[in-house]
């Protein structure tokens, strides 16, 4: 049975972080990892980053209503391409919106329960955003529901960018989460997912082979999340980079990300907006292009006011 470990968490909470993270111990110990990514959007922009690993990917995720038939296919290419590839591991990454329920009632279906072994749900949480995400006057019913459910089908938190919060709302969010979750789960402080291997690879199936009747009754019940939307916009050059920045924030987006040009330094970066902050790593020449992720984004609006005062 090849060993799974889930990751999930919403948008921006540094999921492929900690993914990152895992492979390389990984590699360093000399196994081979296979990756599921689901990404919403029609386009990986985040490929770059695992050049050398077997990537399996459900693009254009409507996580509720088509990752569990996307799921199926590719974990049976996966399957089929062990005969070959042996991998000693496989990672899922959900979408930032993606309810982990659903891949993991995959995972324990008749189909799949004597290939993998479900070894952990990893959820990861940005303590930065934690508060504000469960407020009523910031965020909506729709997140705050997503959000409660990333976090109680984990069997262990990461409870992520412990760099950019005080040690008391730190521990704020630390009560908060262990009341979803109880005293079962460990809840980790992580900067940059930065945690051993030992803790993240503990088995934690105890928490994750919950009774195929659970298992199927959750399976019924569906989760829409029809108001967070991807919209991507190609050939992306900007003046500056603060144009953009400024730009993001006054359209209120939860989360960008992509490669664009930036005329007055000539340069291509690799930009990643996420809780309001923008980060850029300079890259390569290559195609550019934004994905924007928003709740109950007016998409014909963005797209013109992109095309008059972005691009
Ligand atoms: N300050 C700070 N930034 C972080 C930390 N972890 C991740 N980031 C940054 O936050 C941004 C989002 O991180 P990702 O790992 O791409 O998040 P994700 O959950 O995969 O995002 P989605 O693809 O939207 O689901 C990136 O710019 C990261 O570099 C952290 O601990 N502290």
């Amino acid at each position: 049975m090849i060993p799974v470990y889930v990751i999930s968490g919403f948008l921006g909470s540094g999921k492929t972080t900690v993914l990152l993270h895992m492979i390389k111990e990984w590699k360093e110990q000399g196994k081979k990892v296979g990756i599921i990514l689901n990404e919403l959007g029609d386009e990986n922009v985040e490929k770059h980053l695992f050049k050398e690993e077997t990537i399996y990917e459900l693009l254009n995720g409507c996580i509720c209503c088509s990752i569990q038939e996307d799921l199926k296919t590719a974990l049976q290419q996966f399957i089929t391409e062990q005969e070959k590839n042996p991998t000693d591991v496989l990672l899922i990454e959900g979408t930032g919106v993606a309810n982990p329920i659903e891949i993991k009632s995959t995972l324990l279906s008749a189909d799949f329960i004597d290939q993998f072994q479900l070894c952990s749900m990893i959820g990861v949480v940005d303590a930065s955003h934690y508060l504000e995400y469960q407020s009523v006057f910031s965020s909506s019913k729709e997140i705050r529901e997503l959000l409660r459910e990333q976090i109680s089908s984990s069997t262990l938190l990461l409870v992520n960018k412990k760099d950019l919060v005080s040690e008391r709302e730190n521990q704020k969010v630390f009560s908060k989460l262990e009341k979803i979750v109880g005293e079962e789960v460990a809840i980790i402080p992580t900067t940059f997912g930065k945690v051993s291997m030992d803790i993240l690879t503990k088995e934690r199936h105890q928490t994750v082979s919950f009774s195929s009747a659970e298992v199927h009754e959750k399976d019924h019940v569906h989760h829409h999340h029809h108001h967070i939307h991807a919209l991507k916009i190609t050939e992306v050059t900007l003046k500056s980079r603060k144009s953009l920045e400024q730009w993001l924030k006054r359209h209120s987006l939860l989360r960008a990300k992509g490669i664009v040009f930036i005329e007055d330094e000539n340069k291509y970066y690799d930009v990643q907006f996420a809780a309001n902050k923008a980060r850029w790593h300079e890259t390569e020449k290559a195609d550019t292009l934004l994905i924007l992720i928003g709740d109950s984004l007016n998409v014909t609006e963005l797209h013109e006011s992109a095309a008059i005062q972005l691009i």
